[in-house]
């Protein structure tokens, strides 16, 4: 994980706010102060680093970003109207998709033509638009498997069984003591099938985190989360961020959005079209033109609970459907793509 001394000659180093928090965050007001508006511009201490990267299908570009730095130990909000490319640059960036162009770097590590456990193992994790909860499993062994890959997998040490039992036993504390801090501890043994929408979102927010990750992307954690979660959930990400870790995430709420994010990457038609410090949003005519002449897929439908409702709850079933195939045949949690299940459906 990272950590920010506040450089001596940085222009809060010498102030006297009264806790952590505040200092935390004037230093990350002063540190993004200097950045201009402009997309594509450099941060002060970058922690990934995207370079021509471009992804088409059929006919359509649905990423072409020329270039983009995500600040270290930041929260960046990602919009964009519908079908701006938000999901498949996520996809290309932890290895769920391949681009036609293009380099992507974490602390100057070239994260290019990685599988998704590759990429994980990197530093880098991700959660999706529906959540990848396996219903038929309980909350614990859904945490547990968030750890994926590690020794017990591996044939040399399947047969020497002290290794893999010890290393059991710490993923098995490990995974509770995330569901104690996601206020989950209570269902650990209770089915996924049975948490709400929201829950299932923090629970796999829990799942994320047993790789002890440095770069979290969450693509769309608050949909379809009721409001009563909205803020516990809100705050977790800001807890990610208050330990360390760099996050970036996708919303299209613009309230939460102002919320929480310390800076926003806009796309548009594939590209990065603004960047600013979200108190500048509104005023950028860039964003507001884009919304304007935007169109609209079909969204995901949720009901008041958040669980998916209707095309939603069918795509979710499919989703859940292919993943246990996947687990079943040895293979990890890196597999379909929503957006080509939705597109078959
Ligand atoms: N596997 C695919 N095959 C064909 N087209 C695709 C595929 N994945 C994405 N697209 C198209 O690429 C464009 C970008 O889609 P993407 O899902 O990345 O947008 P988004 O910004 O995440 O949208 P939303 O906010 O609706 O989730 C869209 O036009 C989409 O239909």
């Amino acid at each position: 994980m990272s950590d920010h001394p506040v450089p001596s000659d940085h222009p809060v180093s010498g102030a006297h706010p009264s806790s952590s928090a505040e200092t935390a965050s004037a230093v990350r007001t002063a540190l993004f102060a200097s950045v201009p508006n402009e997309p594509g511009v450099a941060k002060p201490d970058p922690i990934l680093v995207v370079d021509q990267v471009s992804r088409t299908f059929g006919g359509l570009k649905a990423v072409d970003v020329a270039h983009l730095e995500i600040q270290r130990g930041s929260i960046t909000g990602l919009i964009g109207p519908n079908g701006a490319g938000k999901t498949t640059l996520f996809n290309l960036l932890t290895g769920f998709d391949r681009p036609d162009t293009g380099t992507w770097s974490m602390d100057g590590r070239d994260l290019g033509r990685m599988y998704p456990h590759q990429v994980a193992r990197t530093g880098v994790v991700r959660t999706f638009q529906l959540t990848k909860a396996l219903s038929k499993l309980s909350v614990l062994d859904n945490v547990r498997l968030g750890a994926r890959g590690q020794t017990g997998e591996r044939m040399l040490t399947s047969l020497l069984p002290w290794t893999w039992r010890a290393q059991e036993r710490e993923i098995t504390e490990r995974a509770h003591s995330l569901l104690t801090r996601f206020k989950l501890d209570a269902k650990a043994n209770d089915l996924a099938g049975s948490l709400s929408g929201g829950q299932r979102k923090l629970l796999e927010m829990a799942r994320a985190l047993m790789t002890d990750p440095t770069v979290v992307m969450l693509d769309e954690p608050m949909a379809g989360v009721n409001p009563a979660l909205t803020q516990s959930l809100l705050g977790h990400v800001k807890s990610l961020r208050d330990d360390g870790m760099t996050v970036v995430f996708v919303e299209h709420d613009m309230d939460v959005i102002r919320d929480i994010s310390d800076w926003v990457v806009v796309m548009a038609q594939g590209s990065v079209i603004a960047e600013s410090a979200p108190a500048d949003l509104a005023s950028n005519n860039a964003v507001v033109d884009a919304y304007l002449g935007s169109h609209h897929d079909q969204a995901l439908e949720f009901d008041d609970e958040g669980n998916p409702v209707g095309a939603t709850a069918e795509l979710a079933q499919v989703l859940e459907e292919a993943e246990v195939e996947t687990l079943e045949a040895g293979g990890d949690l890196s597999e379909p793509d929503i957006d080509e299940l939705r597109r078959d459906r």
